[in-house]
Order: C-alpha cells, then structure tokens, then sequence
C-alpha cells in the first residue's frame, strides 16, 4: 500500500501540485486517439480509455458560464449544495421507502443559471458549495440545443452499435467548482464523459474491487455509492482497503473518459484550476448474446443486487437480510 497521502502538496500520479494522494496505488487510464484501434479494443473489453481526436462535442467546448447563463435561458436548474467539497448521490425515493435515520449530505436547490451563477462566482471559503447537475432536455435556450445537435452523433452511433450498447438514456450537464469531488461509486450504465471546461481527476477501479469499496445496501439512499471515505479509511470497518488499486487520469477539453458500466469511479475538478464543466453520455447496457461461465465480476454484481432485492422484498425489514444470509453462508458456503 503507498503511503498515506501527504498534504503539503506532493505531485499524485496525476501530476499535478496540490492533489491528494490516497491510500492506494494507481495507475495511468490509456489516453489514446479515438482512431487507434487499441481504443476500441479495450471499449470492447469494458476497460476504461481517455480518448482524444473525437470532436464530440467540438461544438460545446465554448460552453464557459458566461455562454451558458446568456443561452440556458430563465429555467431553475438542478443545483446540490455542501457544507464541504464532496457531492455523495442518494436516491430521495429511497429516502422515504424504509425508516432508516438519513441526513442527506447534500441538499437539492433548484435555481436559475443566472443565481448559481452568482452563488459560485461571490464563493468564499466558509461558504456552502453548489454543483450544478442538470439533464439536458429542451428546456435548454437555442443555443445550447444547436451546439448540442452538433455533437459527433455519427461517431456514437457507430460506438453505440460496434460495442452492442442498449439505447442513450441522457446527457447530465455537469457545472461544477474547483475541488468539488463526487465520491466513489458506480453506475448500472456505459458512460462516454466529456471534459468541456477545466480539468477533472477520474480514478476508476474494475468491478471486481465489489469486496474492497463496500457498497451500501441496494435499499439504502447511497445505493452504488461506497460507504468508504477515502480521506479518511477506516481499515479496521473496511480491511480490503489494504488491497484496492486503482487507475487515474486527468481529462482537460475535448478529452472523453469512457466510464465503462459498473466500473467504480471518483471525479474530482481539480483544485486551482477553476470551475469545470462535463456533459456525459449514458447508455444502457447491451442485450447478452451469450453467457460464458465463468461469469464476469460485473454479471455477479447484477446478480448480488437482484438477490438483495428479491430478499428485501421477501423479508420486508432490511434488519432482517443480514442474519438470514450469515445463517445461508457462515459454515456452510463459507
Ligand atoms: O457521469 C457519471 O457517472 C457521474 O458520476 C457524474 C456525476 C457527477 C459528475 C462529476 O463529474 O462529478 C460525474
Ligand atoms: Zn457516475
């Protein structure tokens, strides 16, 4: 394991001062041509590749605040506040399913572009921190729907076909301050993540690491998300902290990151360097031809969820799956 982070500013593996180095080893994410053909060889393999020369969205690499607040027009936007600089997910329908004591660790404010606008412009320290995370839909001014009509799609729908992908399910447009971070976690689609503004540190691990993130329950509001908090890992709660390595890269515009489904991913915007904006690409994942045993550690995690559901939905108390799986495992699969 490296040695514990240091703070008074040492060079990570990204190269840049004044990033943290975590607790674990990584190492570099490939950052190939989109036209090489060891790019698509690894998307056909679902391992994460930056890609450069795609011009996918060429068309949106103007898309600085002020550009933005002159073409998002006068609709509130999706907006989380924090009382820090992390930005953890949670799912406010599960927030009501179950009794459970949830503090959210953010909170959701709607506002116009011109008041985020302001909020992270006045920003000093002390104060709350805003990150704006909004579905691209037609609410969007005219300029913003054209830019976006210029976005390579021949490129993604020869990507979206080659690699077997299920249908695009949306663009998040990602506003966000320098050192904002969206903590570890994973999603249940393929993910082409597109640098615009700025620079943004993306450290993935395969999902293999399952053992060594510790997921929440798929019940809980922080479903996908890890219950681990990487400036402060608790080994004793978490011991496979002691064998997670990752890969990291830092993407600057025109770069894309292809986050590939369910592989774990921590996204920082690099600190110093301004605010940063990110538009992603979601799709869902391909029908499966043929099942090949053994199977792929991201087909046993889909399967692990569905069995914590089908428990859940069994046993009703989630106080109860726990004790019912350590009586099915311990002395007898274990
Ligand atoms: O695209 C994804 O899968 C995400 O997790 C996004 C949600 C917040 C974004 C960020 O850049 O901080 C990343
Ligand atoms: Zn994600």
């Amino acid at each position: 394991m490296s040695t514990q982070s240091t703070m008074n500013g040492d060079t990570a593996e990204s190269g840049y001062p004044h990033v943290p180095k975590y607790f674990f080893p990584t190492q570099q994410i490939p950052k190939l041509s989109c036209n090489d053909p060891l790019a698509d060889e690894l998307i056909s393999q679902e391992k994460p590749v930056v890609l450069t020369d795609t011009k996918l969205c060429e068309s949106a690499l103007k898309w600085d605040l002020d550009y933005l607040a002159n073409n998002m027009g006068n609709e509130r936007y999706m907006v989380f506040v924090s009382q820090n600089n992390r930005f953890k997910y949670y799912d406010e329908a599960k927030m009501k399913q179950y009794r459970i004591n949830f503090n959210p660790p953010t909170r959701r404010v709607d506002m116009t572009f011109t008041e985020f606008v302001k909020k992270l412009r006045e920003w000093k320290p002390g104060d709350e921190r805003v990150y704006l995370q909004q579905g691209l839909n037609n609410t969007f001014g005219r300029g913003i729907v054209l830019d976006f009509l210029q976005f390579n799609w021949q490129w993604l729908n020869v990507q979206q076909k080659k690699h077997n992908w299920g249908p695009l399910t949306s663009n998040l447009l990602l506003v966000g301050m320098e050192s904002n971070i969206t903590p570890v976690h994973y999603d249940e689609q393929q993910n082409f993540f597109c640098q615009l503004i700025g620079k943004k540190r993306c450290i993935l691990f395969a999902p293999e690491h399952y053992e060594r993130l510790y997921p929440h329950p798929v019940y809980h509001p922080h479903d996908r998300q890890s219950q681990v908090d990487f400036d402060m890992p608790d080994l004793e709660k978490f011991p496979g902290l002691d064998q997670l390595q990752g890969w990291e890269t830092v993407i600057g515009p025109g770069e894309v990151l292809y986050i590939p489904m369910y592989w774990w991913h921590h996204i920082e915007s690099l600190p110093n360097l301004g605010h940063t904006v990110s538009v992603n690409f979601w799709y869902k994942g391909g029908p499966t031809e043929s099942v090949e045993y053994p199977l792929k550690p991201r087909q046993k995690l889909a399967i692990m969820r569905n069995v914590e559901k089908m428990l859940l939905e069994a046993l009703k108390d989630p106080g109860e799956v726990g004790p019912l799986l350590r009586s099915l495992v311990l002395g007898r699969y274990s």
